[in-house]
């Protein structure tokens, strides 16, 4: 762990359950690969991955079976320790390739940006070469202008300790908001492509489907049904991302699905046990052992507690050279980039859906009333009245009271978004725009357009409040059975995910007490510079770029014809730079003294 990292607080813990295959997943990492420097659960780095993945295998040689690691991708955007640098990723890219990952594929991240998606092509895919699948991804090589695959569509492979044959594809979900130096084939259209057609048609042991792709959504019910037309019993194991939950499907009694999380809180835990290797002999006492196939999770709190638990090692057993020297690396990477450097100190925790918005600790409150009424001002129409709409996808972590330094500032809001307005929009109409994105997703649909785009990923996974209960009193705790719920939390717990997925609610590792998730709109607006008395006739309509085709279909259909022409610059900065100076100007005090 990083020299910084905070202690993991000992909790009660379930095994991990082991079986023939057993796979490592990460997924969503978004460049967290310092692990989390504020929150105890989440404090081991990828250096302390590697040594777990090492010390993972020598227990799978020694018991003779097979694990295989997986990410899914977003590894990018979200953590100083990539967005921190010039260009971006200037030491990430070698951290992360450090780690032996078997099966590999892209996010929506990696493709946002032009800049990106070329240093996919040309770092991330070579690292892993031989590993890194794009089933429906090309990319469009700046020197010829060529479509190409991003890398290879597929993978053959067969297990070094069971001999299982496996075949892997590796997805994205039908994004479109890639920049033009890649295509994202839709999934269904790749189904029909006649090397897919094959590739399903190859005699193997299991059928190993990872993406970066939620595992309830479209494409992965496409592919389940495309590859079980095809093998009526043969087991399917898919590796999901994307909505930045923890989350276990069961699509029939051998297919089913995992996603880990989000930011290197969770290492997923898969095993598969009772694989039938059609290609070899098998020893019939063992057949009998396995005679049923069992698919078992657990979601792995990343942090060396747990770490140790499950390797049955300690402080000086368990770290391995190579870990070490990973950790080394980040600690490196981390001086060199300031990402230490203070800002100034929150004065209290701002959540993003920890705490109802609005309300005195959302971060949405705080952007709304706070920065936004300071930072969205251009100087030469600041007396004009204004409408500044911002989505809540926009942010993408809560705000610790404490210390707020430069990570902060990338982990807070990494993307390179500007500010920018159309002038003199007549105020009914402008006023009008809110609701629509918050409340009627069907008229973005014929542009196909989504609204919960607009939203954090997270809320893709909930689909109401999750109100904690209040941890037990002494008298709570004997008055009952309507009490019972309750006593399941202990005040000993630590905080964190009480998940429940289509196994049940045993999937953690580390036994938490839960935590309250509300929902939270699309989008929030400040509202700015207005008349004392009665409304304005016209008003400037402010957004973050990232929603400007929703702006614009908005407006449509309240029917004022604007287009992309009419949208200028409001603000040069990029917003993230916005946040930071409003943080070193409203927030001075230095916290670490
Ligand atoms: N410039 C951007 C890019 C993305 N977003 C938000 O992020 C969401 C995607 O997040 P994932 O980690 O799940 O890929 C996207 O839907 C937007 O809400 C943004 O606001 N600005």
């Amino acid at each position: 762990e990083q020299p910084s990292a905070p202690k993991p607080v000992a909790a009660p813990m379930r095994p991990l359950p082991w079986g023939q295959l057993n796979f490592l997943q990460t997924t969503d990492t978004h460049g967290w690969h310092a692990g989390h420097l504020q929150e105890p659960q989440y404090s081991a780095d990828w250096g302390d991955y590697i040594s777990f993945a090492e010390r993972m295998h020598e227990k799978a040689d020694e018991i003779g079976v097979d694990l295989l690691l997986i990410d899914t991708g977003d590894r990018i955007e979200g953590n100083g320790l990539y967005d921190g640098s010039s260009p971006k990723g200037r030491y990430d890219y070698d951290i992360f390739r450090e780690q032996d990952i078997d099966v590999i594929c892209t996010g929506n991240h990696e493709l946002y940006q032009a800049d990106a998606a070329a240093r996919e092509y040309t770092r991330t895919v070579p690292n892993f070469q031989g590993k890194y699948l794009a089933s429906n991804l090309d990319y469009i090589k700046p020197e010829t202008g060529e479509t190409i695959p991003m890398a290879q569509r597929f993978r053959k492979f067969t297990t070094k300790n069971q001999g299982i044959r496996v075949l892997a594809l590796g997805f994205l979900f039908d994004f479109t908001g890639n920049a033009n130096n890649t295509v994202v084939q839709p999934v269904e259209k790749t189904i029909e492509e006649t090397w897919f057609q094959d590739a399903i048609r190859e005699d193997v042991d299991l059928f190993l489907v990872i993406g970066h792709v939620t595992l309830h959504g479209p494409e992965y019910k496409a592919l389940y049904r495309a590859i079980r037309s095809e093998n009526w019993d043969t087991p399917i194991q898919f590796f999901g991302g994307h909505s930045h939950i923890r989350d276990f499907a069961r699509y029939d009694s051998k297919a089913y699905a995992l996603q880990s999380g989000r930011y290197m809180e969770t290492i997923g835990w898969m095993s598969i046990d009772g694989i039938k290797r059609k290609g070899k002999k098998e020893d019939p006492k063992e057949l009998e052992l396995r005679a049923s196939m069992t698919f078992q999770r657990r979601y792995i709190d990343n942090n060396l507690f747990g770490y140790h638990y499950h390797t049955a090692l300690n402080e000086s057993t368990f770290p391995t050279e190579h870990g070490l020297n990973v950790s080394a690396a980040i600690h490196k990477a981390r001086k060199a980039l300031e990402l230490d450097y203070l800002y100034g100190c929150a004065p209290k925790d701002l959540w993003m859906s920890r705490a109802p918005y609005p309300s005195e600790n959302s971060l949405f409150s705080w952007l709304e009333k706070e920065v936004l009424a300071d930072v969205a001002t251009n100087p030469e129409r600041k007396d004009n009245p204004r409408l500044v709409i911002y989505n809540t996808g926009g942010m993408r972590f809560d705000i610790f009271k404490g210390s707020f330094t430069r990570d902060s500032t990338y982990i807070v809001s990494p993307f390179t978004s500007r500010l920018e307005y159309i002038k003199d929009v007549p105020f009914k109409a402008a006023n009008q725009v809110l609701p629509l994105l918050n409340n009627a997703g069907p008229i973005f649909e014929a542009e196909n357009l989504k609204t919960w785009q607009l939203a954090p990923p997270e809320q893709l996974g909930y689909q109401s409040d999750i109100i904690a209960p209040q941890l037990p009193t002494q008298d709570s705790l004997f008055a009952g059975p309507a009490q019972a719920p309750l006593l399941q939390s202990s005040p000993d717990l630590v905080p964190g995910y009480t998940t429940k997925d289509d196994a049940g609610d045993d999937g953690d590792d580390t036994l938490h007490a839960p935590i309250s998730f509300y929902k939270i709109p699309n989008c929030i607006q400040s509202t700015l510079s207005m008349p004392e008395n009665g409304d304005p006739e016209t008003v400037d309509l402010v957004f973050v770029d990232f929603i400007q085709p929703w702006i614009l279909t908005a407006l449509r259909f309240v029917g004022q014809t604007y287009n992309a022409s009419h949208v200028e610059p409001y603000r040069e900065e990029i917003f993230t730079d916005l946040l930071a100076d409003w943080i070193k100007e409203n927030w001075k005090k230095d916290c670490t003294k």
